[in-house]
């Protein structure tokens, strides 16, 4: 997940592959609630592991779930084992639900009739989305909920119900807010059917009907039948009991699935029309996990989508898209059933040949965020013209290419924002486009940008690279280790490869000179290298992070990349550090000779005596003792060497940026490069 202020995504040219796309959040959070009411131990395949399905197992546990292991990890089944529809007498918890629609509230319900005292907490936004529909039902049956701020919003106090004045009258609740009422009392409402039928009346409209779907489907699979008339009446028959299916599959989010259709038919015919050579290829995307026999209502957003060009086929449980028309056709579509992937509509109007209405979606401005203020700001931003109403939003894309902007998107801690303006990034003016504060889509798809670049592709020229040369120890590893880390880029650490090909070398007993040039060069076109997270680094299937960190190493490298055949035999390999969202690149000639087209070099220097007391700090402080003078002559000898080899010696690029760190501390540094860069960005500051 990136973690970063904000994610700038390069123009993006084409996409095609195959993603397999993590658990349904609806389901998986019906699942886990229903486990917990039931008696026994449920195993649950595939569980999405976000925000909103970690506030759910968290409060489960305080509830006295056993939840094994304890926390999702990929590809291994979680166990829950229920509290058989009973909690221990006095219960009392604070449960924090985050953001979490899906956990707040069928939770307040289950919990509202289980008894005990609860605090229902969550974020800020989560005070501010209603809650009082619901409240006003399960009051109806004696439930005891009090509201601890403002009437109608969590957070809540629930306590011990009295249900002696329950009669068996229907229970009314709203649907025109959010279909969540109805979801919350349908799951909850078994534990009062034990010797007598429940009736459910829906009072108006019911909004988002393909969710009460999914409750309905899950509630048969824990072993209850509820009565569905025509979706104003739903009985729930006496003697209903949750009854564990032994073990269940959540399959992959249908409105996560909404981003790669939309992927596909925007960006997998657009190679093609660059490259006429390629143009005999089909490309697609092809989605797993999620298909034709989809219990969840996002499925149907297939229709949008093709109704809007995309070119979809299906199975099962997969489904794979490629573009059609183009540009898009402009669609003026009823969105109250697809409430959560219309929002990706809302991004494929911007490439489509003219205005794109989707109506019927008031429930957007009580969501994450008011999403049709959300979008209609942000697509503004972009350069299309946008007209908002109470229940609608009305796109009309940029006219031309000359009239998209570059934008940095706000999310207002929004996961759909974030994951649907990425989509800004095929835009036809080749703009970058920045996503501020891209974690918030860790509600539902924590990796859904790993996931994107898996499948994108962008000419190099657009993946951008910060170059960072310098001399030994002028602390461009940590300056370039620190600035990746602040854009969420990959880090190329180019004198590593140096060191590490000097390792192997020595380790094969080569002498590293001109007589085993070519030698060295072909070990080093197959080193079997890789790098980790925290600077590891490992040879085959050996850890040399310290290794190739000793004095030693360093000379070494110093004497293998003096040899041009070996410079030769590592491009590639540097090369292909350059991926999506972007690079830092450290080394001696990664400005000169490597990415000569870099946008941003940085020659990073301090004077030898600066960088030998530097250096001599670092080894004291490992327990390494130091000479300084020792240490002074050997980094001389090293410069020396280095910026006299005939291949790729080490000075600054004629274009870059020169700076003396001399008396700066290493966050200086780093807000100085951070600042040169954001100099170049089209957005200007986050
Ligand atoms: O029941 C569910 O799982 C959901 C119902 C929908 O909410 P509304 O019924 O409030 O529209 C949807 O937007 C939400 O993401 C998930
Ligand atoms: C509305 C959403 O979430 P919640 O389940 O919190 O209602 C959503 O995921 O788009």
């Amino acid at each position: 997940m990136f973690t970063t202020e904000f994610l700038d995504l390069p123009a993006l040219d084409s996409a095609h592959g195959c993603v397999s796309l993590p658990g349904s959040k609806s389901i998986s959070n019906r699942v886990l609630l229903l486990a917990a009411l039931s008696q026994g131990t449920t195993t649950i395949h595939d569980l999405l592991d976000s925000d909103d399905t970690q506030v759910m197992l968290a409060a489960l546990k305080q509830l006295g779930c056993k939840i094994k292991p304890d926390s999702v990890t990929p590809g291994q089944a979680i166990a829950v084992t229920g509290i058989g529809g009973q909690l221990p007498g006095g219960t009392s918890a604070t449960l924090f639900l985050g953001n979490a629609g899906t956990a707040m509230r069928p939770l307040t319900a289950a919990l509202a009739l289980l008894g005990g005292n609860f605090e229902m907490t969550g974020v800020p936004r989560m005070y501010e989305r209603p809650i009082g529909d619901l409240v006003d039902a399960l009051r109806q049956l004696g439930c005891r909920i009090d509201y601890l701020r403002d009437q109608g919003f969590p957070p809540l106090k629930i306590g011990a119900p009295d249900f002696s004045q329950f009669s068996s009258l229907p229970i009314q609740v709203r649907g025109d807010v959010s279909s969540q009422f109805l979801t919350s009392l349908l799951m909850a409402l078994p534990l009062l059917a034990k010797d007598r039928d429940v009736t459910i009346e829906v009072v108006g409209e019911l909004i988002s009907k393909p969710y009460i779907h999914i409750t309905l489907e899950l509630l048969t699979r824990f072993g209850i039948e509820v009565r569905n008339d025509n979706w104003q009446r739903f009985v729930i028959p006496a003697g209903s009991r949750y009854r564990s299916p032994g073990a269940i599959h959540v399959e992959a989010d249908a409105s996560s699935a909404s981003y790669f259709i939309a992927l596909g038919a925007i960006a997998t015919g657009a190679a093609d029309e660059a490259d006429a050579d390629n143009a005999a290829e089909p490309k697609s995307i092809r989605i797993l996990g999620v298909g034709r026999d989809s219990i969840q209502g996002d499925i149907r957003f297939i229709e949008a989508a093709q109704a809007m060009g995309a070119q979809v086929e299906n199975g099962p449980n997969w489904l794979q898209v490629s573009r059609g028309s183009w540009p898009l056709k402009a669609i003026d579509l009823d969105c109250n059933h697809i409430p959560d992937a219309a929002m990706t509509l809302g991004v494929m109007a911007l490439y489509a040949d003219g205005v794109t209405t989707l109506r019927n979606i008031a429930s957007w401005r009580v969501k994450e965020t008011d999403r049709i203020a959300a979008m209609a700001t942000e697509l503004r931003k972009l350069g299309a013209t946008v007209e908002e109403g109470a229940d609608f939003i009305r796109i009309t894309p940029p006219a031309a290419r000359a009239d998209w902007k570059a934008a940095s998107i706000h999310t207002y801690d929004d996961h759909r924002v974030a994951m649907c303006f990425s989509l800004a990034a095929f835009n036809p003016a080749k703009l970058p486009l920045r996503i501020e504060d891209p974690k918030c889509v860790a509600k539902t798809f924590p990796d859904y940008f790993e996931t994107l670049f898996s499948v994108c592709q962008s000419a190099c020229q657009q993946i951008p690279v910060i170059c960072i040369d310098g001399p030994t120890a002028s602390g461009k590893g940590t300056i370039a280790a620190a600035v990746a880390e602040a854009l969420g880029y990959h880090l190329l650490d180019s004198g590593a490869l140096y060191r590490i090909t000097g390792l192997a070398a020595s380790r094969a007993g080569l002498e590293l000179d001109e007589a085993n040039e070519e030698t060295i060069a072909e070990m080093a076109l197959d080193l079997p290298v890789r790098f980790g997270a925290d600077q590891r680094v490992w040879l085959g299937d050996e850890d040399i992070s310290l290794a190739i960190r000793t004095e030693q190493a360093g000379m070494n490298a110093s004497r293998v990349s003096a040899l041009p055949a070996v410079r030769a035999a590592l491009v590639d390999l540097q090369l292909s550090f350059q991926q999506l969202p972007g690079l830092v690149a450290d080394g001696r000639d990664m400005g000169t000779v490597i990415f000569p087209h870099a946008p941003l070099k940085v020659y990073l220097w301090a004077s030898a005596q600066c960088r030998a007391e530097r250096r001599y700090k670092q080894l004291i402080s490992k327990g390494i003792s130091a000479n300084i003078s020792t240490l002074l002559a050997d980094l001389e000898a090293r410069d020396a060497r280095d910026m006299q080899r005939a291949t790729a010696p080490l000075k600054p690029a004629e274009d870059s940026l020169q700076l003396d760190s001399s008396e700066m501390t290493i966050e200086e540094v780093v807000v100085q490069v951070l600042t040169w860069w954001q100099e170049r960005q089209p957005f200007g500051r986050a």
